[in-house]
């Protein structure tokens, strides 16, 4: 693979007597989507809650850019470009596209007598507008709360935001599951273009067929370890459940 960005070495995690995560090792590229599967408890949800800040692991270490990093919340990793899409998506569904675009990281302006301290709302909008138009996506009003758009739209709004934080690594956890068919190839091409605008791009999903078509490389958690590592390109949906479920052997890509 190309020089990773973020690189987990031996990462060990407990829930009480629980072993989790069993000495995993996991990278990611620039510009490279990168799927992570396994079945239900293999560890996903918890590797990508400690490289994304929201939990600390008991061993091992984590490396950005070469450099080792210690996350100490979700911010911590914000402030190093680094962002998580969950399922939940945590968007406010009474505010328009552009404010949950900002939610939490308003813009202000000098208000008056050189303050600052009012909401800066025409560059939130602008920014936002130029972002999703940026990314190909079809939420055209983009001051409608977002309750009254689709699943799609609404996934597409959770990544646009991601992309105008993330300038390294994002996390997406599921973002199909709950779409159709159209919807669901409208938020490959998304991940696709987050991808190539430089970012490392980690998906989490368990549909065999989508990590194929849209993933670059492929690793395999099974009971807390890393099992398998493949390229998408030179592997099968059969090799993949057959590393997920333990009737193969991966081989290292
Ligand atoms: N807060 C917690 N306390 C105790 N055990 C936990 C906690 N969170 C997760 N676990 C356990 O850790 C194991 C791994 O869970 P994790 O959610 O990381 O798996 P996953 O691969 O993401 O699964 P899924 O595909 O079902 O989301 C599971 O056995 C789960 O029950």
């Amino acid at each position: 693979m190309a020089d990773p960005l973020l690189q987990a070495r031996g990462i060990g995690k407990s829930y009480g007597h629980v072993e989790v995560l069993r000495g995993v090792d996991f990278s990611v590229a620039r510009g490279e989507v990168t799927a992570l599967i396994g079945d239900n408890g293999a560890g996903k949800s918890t590797l990508v809650k400690i490289l994304s800040g929201a939990l600390s692991p008991d061993s091992g270490e984590i490396l950005l850019d070469g450099e080792r990093v210690t996350f100490s919340s979700p911010e911590s990793a914000h402030d190093m470009g680094i962002e998580t899409v969950y399922q939940d998506l945590a968007l406010a569904p009474e505010l328009g596209s552009a404010e949950n675009v900002f939610a939490g990281r308003e813009l202000l302006k000098p208000g008056l007598l050189g303050r600052l301290g009012v909401l800066d709302r025409r560059t939130m909008r602008d920014r936002a507008r130029e972002a999703f138009v940026d990314m190909g996506t079809d939420v055209k009003d983009i001051e409608a709360p977002v309750a009254a758009l689709s699943g799609g739209q609404r996934q597409s709004v959770a990544i646009c935001r991601s992309v105008m934080w993330a300038d390294k690594v994002i996390f997406m956890d599921e973002p199909t599951a709950a779409l159709g068919v159209r919807q669901t190839g409208k938020v490959l091409q998304l991940i696709r273009r987050v991808a190539d605008k430089g970012i490392a791009v980690v998906l989490i999903s368990h549909n065999m067929p989508e990590v194929l078509e849209v993933a670059d490389r492929v690793q395999v958690l099974r009971l807390g370890r890393r099992v398998a590592e493949y390229r998408a390109a030179e592997t099968t949906v059969e090799q993949l459940v057959g590393a997920m479920t333990g009737a193969l052997e991966g081989k290292a890509a």
